[in-house]
């Protein structure tokens, strides 16, 4: 089975809140909600994809420094296996913005839960919510 390295961010704002993005029509998994980030290409380190795919998908730019291991999905879809570390982010220049037509929400870390996240998200969820809390 193919492992698929993807990169994702639990990016923070001042009260504490998680922004998440809602997969769009048309894509896999459409209408969930997710972690911003995406696939790693090759020579990318995880750093660059996730840098490189903030500034594409939302038009901020941070760096890698700010971007601090937090922990990872390890989930077997039909047809890859995807192992997806997740950051945590709490500075970055810009306002995020929707330049891929996805709906953005800040999200309490209580209210996580309610929001449907594909199934490799699952377990990060209350990971997110004990480190926050
Ligand atoms: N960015 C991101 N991707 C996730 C999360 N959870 C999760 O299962 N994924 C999966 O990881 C892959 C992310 O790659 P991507 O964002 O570059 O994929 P994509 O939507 O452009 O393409 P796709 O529709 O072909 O999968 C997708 O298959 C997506 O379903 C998450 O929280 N954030």
């Amino acid at each position: 089975m193919k492992v698929l390295l993807v990169s994702a961010v639990a990016l923070i704002d001042v009260d504490g809140r998680v922004l998440l993005a809602q997969r769009p029509e048309g894509k896999s998994l459409a209408g969930l909600w997710e972690f911003p980030g995406g696939k790693i290409e090759p020579g990318e380190t995880p750093e660059q994809a996730l840098i490189r795919e903030l500034k594409e998908e939302l038009g901020i730019n941070t760096w890698s420094s700010c971007l601090a291991p937090l922990t990872f999905a390890s989930h077997t879809y039909d047809d890859f296996h995807l192992l997806m570390p997740l950051f945590a982010c709490r500075k970055w220049e810009g306002t995020p913005t929707s330049n891929e037509g996805q709906a953005l929400k800040w999200v309490r870390a209580r209210d996580l839960r309610d929001y449907p996240m594909p199934p490799a998200d699952i377990p990060l969820i209350p990971i997110l919510r004990d480190w926050l809390l």
